[in-house]
């Protein structure tokens, strides 16, 4: 089934999805998840750990099911789809790419930090070797200055990515942010443009449309917004709206609505809603997928969330410093004890 499509949509419920579910997926979930959203005529459906192949690990958290496994079932249903997968250079390594590759994913996004796009040289190169289209994943995007991530996108361009995206991991950009990245990268790349929002400060729709009008042809969205904070940009609510404008993204509506009404929405213990702590998350700018991390630490030490979260933000933590969250919850729970004591 081909079609004519403006935009091309990649679905991460079955990616940044397993944030959101602690990374419980199972086979039996992912087949009849990935077969659906194929049947709806989703052209990418991006299937790894929430923190990309490798992830699963006590700083991140156990997958319930191998990735591998999750990636193969979802190759095994998809008759037009493509399977992606989600790597981050130093969580991932370059033989679990081949491996995801020999099962046959055919996509792969290489994330880095926005200012470190260096790092992903190799892992481009190799994806681009293993005849894989590429994507270059700029996360975290609000923390640098336009022209820094005009320069980041170059590399990862010159590296080989067919696309490179601007990830709006914190859900922090508003949508004149979003507007100014876009059109820097349009003027300034010749790769497709993609976005990625989150929706912690409810603007995951208003900054896709807005990248959209500046020109972002990839976009990522997710059933039921399922993902990491308060979710991405929910695809079957996109899907009719950019209907609604006249543009073409191959999805069938009905389809969408039916797979995450009865087969995603039973899947969560509760609605994936901006709670205060998600808000926190994009007010203070901190990764999405710190959220799980950071409620566990504030029931470990019996502080508020929200401290920890906007401690986090204030000393501007980025992937990676996992770690930290537990260090500035003991930090806060301590200053707590003192103030208590005087
Ligand atoms: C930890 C990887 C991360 O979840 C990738 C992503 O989706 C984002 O930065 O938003
Ligand atoms: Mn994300």
């Amino acid at each position: 089934m081909t079609q004519q499509r403006d935009i091309h949509i990649t679905e991460v419920a079955l990616r940044d999805g397993s944030h959101a579910i602690a990374h419980q997926y199972t086979v039996e979930q992912v087949t009849r998840i990935a077969k659906a959203l194929d049947q709806a005529n989703v052209p990418y459906i991006e299937v790894s750990h929430g923190d990309g192949l490798g992830g699963s690990s006590l700083q991140y958290g156990l997958s319930r099911t191998n990735e591998l496994e999750l990636i193969e079932a979802a190759v095994s249903v998809c008759k037009q789809a493509k399977v992606a997968v989600l790597l981050l250079p130093g969580i991932g390594t370059m033989k679990e790419l081949k491996q995801a590759a020999r099962i046959g994913a055919k996509m792969a996004r290489i994330a880095t930090h926005v200012t470190e796009a260096d790092v992903s040289a190799q892992h481009i190169a190799l994806a681009k070797e293993l005849g894989l289209e590429t994507v270059g994943f700029l996360m975290m995007a609000h923390m640098a200055p336009v022209e820094k991530l005009v320069e980041q996108a170059k590399l990862m361009e010159s590296y080989g990515a067919d696309t490179v995206y601007v990830v709006d991991s914190a859900g922090a950009l508003l949508p004149q942010e979003v507007r100014e990245r876009i059109r820097a990268l349009r003027q300034s790349v010749s790769a497709n443009i993609g976005f990625h929002g989150h929706n912690n400060l409810s603007l995951a729709m208003a900054n896709t449309l807005a990248a959209i009008e500046e020109g972002a042809t990839r976009i990522d969205g997710s059933v039921r917004c399922l993902g990491a904070g308060a979710g991405n940009t929910q695809t079957e609510v996109l899907v009719a709206v950019l209907d609604r404008m006249g543009i073409e993204t191959g999805i069938d509506l009905y389809k969408m609505m039916d797979l995450a009404e009865e087969m995603v929405a039973p899947i969560l213990q509760a609605p994936q809603e901006i709670t205060r702590d998600s808000l926190v998350l994009g007010y203070a700018g901190v990764y999405s997928s710190f959220l799980l991390h950071a409620r566990r630490a504030a029931k470990k030490f019996g502080i508020d969330s929200r401290d920890i979260l906007v401690e986090l933000g204030k000393r501007k933590v980025v992937g990676g410093q996992e770690d930290m969250i537990v260090d500035v919850a003991a930090e806060i729970a301590k200053k707590k004890l003192k103030s208590v004591a005087h």
